[in-house]
């Protein structure tokens, strides 16, 4: 079956890196995963190791070429998605990073970003970068090191260093040093990037004092962005996408008024809004959702920023579980309404309330408070801003949705997909194949390599399974004014 093609797609996710190999049916044939380590030097930093991050992805690409045991010649294609924002500097001489990446959840720019706002520059930002002053993004983490590594700045002035998010950190090392690139949506989540004129908006870059010399060239997610050298063989990489518009690709969301939620370290629900950009007023971001055939294509995103990671908390930080599954067995020993709230704020609040200063907290304990009420809450605070989110989205477009797709790590857990079925009121439809964002990377880059035609891509994934609701109006209101209650309570709990 020599003849056989494939695609290869890099998924270098928030806690792993995962390469998934995909037949020229569009059928995942192998997948190789490897977690690393996560960095919290401080309260509120979050760094990974780029070289680590780098050498797990290297790591998975040949295991599950290995594994699958084709020859490197039968691989077509070769696509990125990546965790967006998070930020890594580096030397173009020597290849290293001058410090670790700065994760997505990192808040340590805070202060930064308050200067900025009160210089009075939200509408700016908004109407040009789509996006709301926040640490999320990376355009105060690039300030950040270049003003706090020592001789940072001197050499990105004299043009040695380079920035880019994961996806162009992972290309330039893949291209042999050759290709300082990135895609669209990925620059679309920098606070730099024009996402109406499509260019590196020279203000906000003057404002931020960041030099142009340091930022990559952007390109559309399908793209000929260079090529990949495996055992002599050269590949071309062909499509790129920030992993949350890769999901929403994935999902084959194509239409306007479509939309995904994938529960991953964060929870991060996006709906295409067609060609046209849409500013909400509800508190969400405007986003580039893909660039393909030369038509740019928005979305609206709703970005929560602890989801799974509030399980992972559970499991390595409190020790209360061994493994993300067990919550739903604890939960669903508890068959009455939960009394108990997390809100798991760690990293401040994402959409709709944009809180830099908010912090986590649990609420309504008694005395026979235990283990699984814990377990139950958390899984539920990944339901109640999902909940969130899509009221923000319904009044930002008038479409009320009668079901929601979902993919991502933890949809797996059938107590939170009920759950979310029952706060929400709607059908909550999970796919067979929840690996909806390496899906979304593999099509764009069978699209790139001529494996596939756009319109090869249809709507018709098969349902693993379909969550009916069934709360009535009165528990359901009752259960999310307590949320919404809890929410209050956390709100700039570190500025108070
Ligand atoms: N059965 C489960 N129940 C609840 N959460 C889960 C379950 N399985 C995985 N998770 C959570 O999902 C996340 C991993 O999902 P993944 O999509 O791989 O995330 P990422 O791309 O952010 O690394 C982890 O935060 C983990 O805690
Ligand atoms: O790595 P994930 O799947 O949690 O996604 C992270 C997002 O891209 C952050 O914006």
């Amino acid at each position: 079956m020599q003849d056989q093609k494939y695609i290869l797609a890099l998924d270098q996710g928030t806690t792993s890196s995962r390469a998934l190999l995909v037949n020229a049916s569009g059928e995942i044939i192998g997948m190789a995963q490897k977690e690393f380590k996560q960095i919290f030097p401080q309260t509120g930093w979050v760094e990974h190791d780029p070289l680590e991050i780098l050498d797990s992805q290297l790591m998975v690409l040949e295991k599950v070429v290995r594994q699958a045991g084709i020859a490197p010649e039968q691989i077509a294609g070769l696509g990125i998605t990546n965790q967006r924002e998070t930020t890594v500097i580096w030397n173009k001489h020597t290849g290293k990073p001058i410090y670790n990446a700065l994760v997505w959840q990192d808040t340590r720019t805070t202060d930064i970003c308050e200067a900025l706002i009160e210089k009075g520059l939200e509408a700016y930002v908004k109407k040009t970068t789509g996006l709301v002053i926040d640490a999320y993004f990376s355009g105060t983490k690039i300030l950040w090191l270049l003003d706090h590594i020592p001789g940072a700045r001197e050499q990105a002035e004299a043009g040695e260093l380079l920035f880019g998010t994961i996806d162009s950190w992972l290309l330039w090392h893949l291209t042999d040093r050759q290709v300082h690139a990135t895609d669209m949506t990925n620059a679309s989540r920098t606070l730099l990037y024009d996402i109406n004129q499509l260019c590196w908006d020279e203000y906000l870059l003057e404002t931020l004092n960041i030099p142009a010399a340091i930022l990559p060239q952007v390109h559309p997610s399908v793209h000929p962005f260079g090529h990949f050298k495996l055992q002599g063989h050269t590949i071309p990489i062909t499509g790129i996408a920030g992993d949350q518009q890769a999901a929403l690709f994935g999902q084959a969301c194509f239409k306007k008024g479509m939309a995904k939620n994938t529960y991953g370290t964060g929870c991060f629900m996006l709906m295409n809004t067609g060609k046209k950009p849409q500013f909400s007023t509800n508190g969400l971001l405007t986003t580039i959702a893909y660039g393909v055939d030369g038509k740019v294509t928005y979305a609206l995103e709703g970005s929560v920023f602890v989801a799974g990671a509030a399980i992972q908390w559970l499991r390595d930080g409190l020790e209360l579980i061994q493994s993300a599954e067990e919550t739903h067995a604890l939960a669903a020993s508890l068959p009455e309404d939960n009394p108990v709230y997390v809100v798991p704020a760690f990293a401040g609040l994402g959409a709709p309330y944009w809180d830099m200063y908010a912090r986590g907290a649990i609420f309504g304990l008694t005395r026979d408070t235990g283990k699984a009420h814990l377990a139950k809450a958390t899984l539920e605070s990944l339901a109640y801003q999902t909940k969130d989110i899509l009221m923000a989205m319904s009044e930002d477009s008038g479409i009320k949705p009668k079901k929601l797709r979902v993919d991502g790590g933890a949809c797996a857990n059938d107590y939170l997909m009920q759950f979310q079925a029952h706060i929400l009121n709607i059908v909550v439809e999970r796919p067979k194949v929840v690996e909806s964002t390496a899906m979304g990377a593999a099509y764009m880059a069978g699209i790139g390599c001529g494996l596939w035609q756009f319109s090869d891509i249809k709507d018709n994934q098969p349902l693993d399974r379909s969550f009916l609701p069934g709360y009535d109006k009165e528990r359901r209101k009752k259960l999310y004014k307590k949320w919404k209650n809890a929410i209050k309570r956390t709100k700039k709990w570190e500025k108070d």
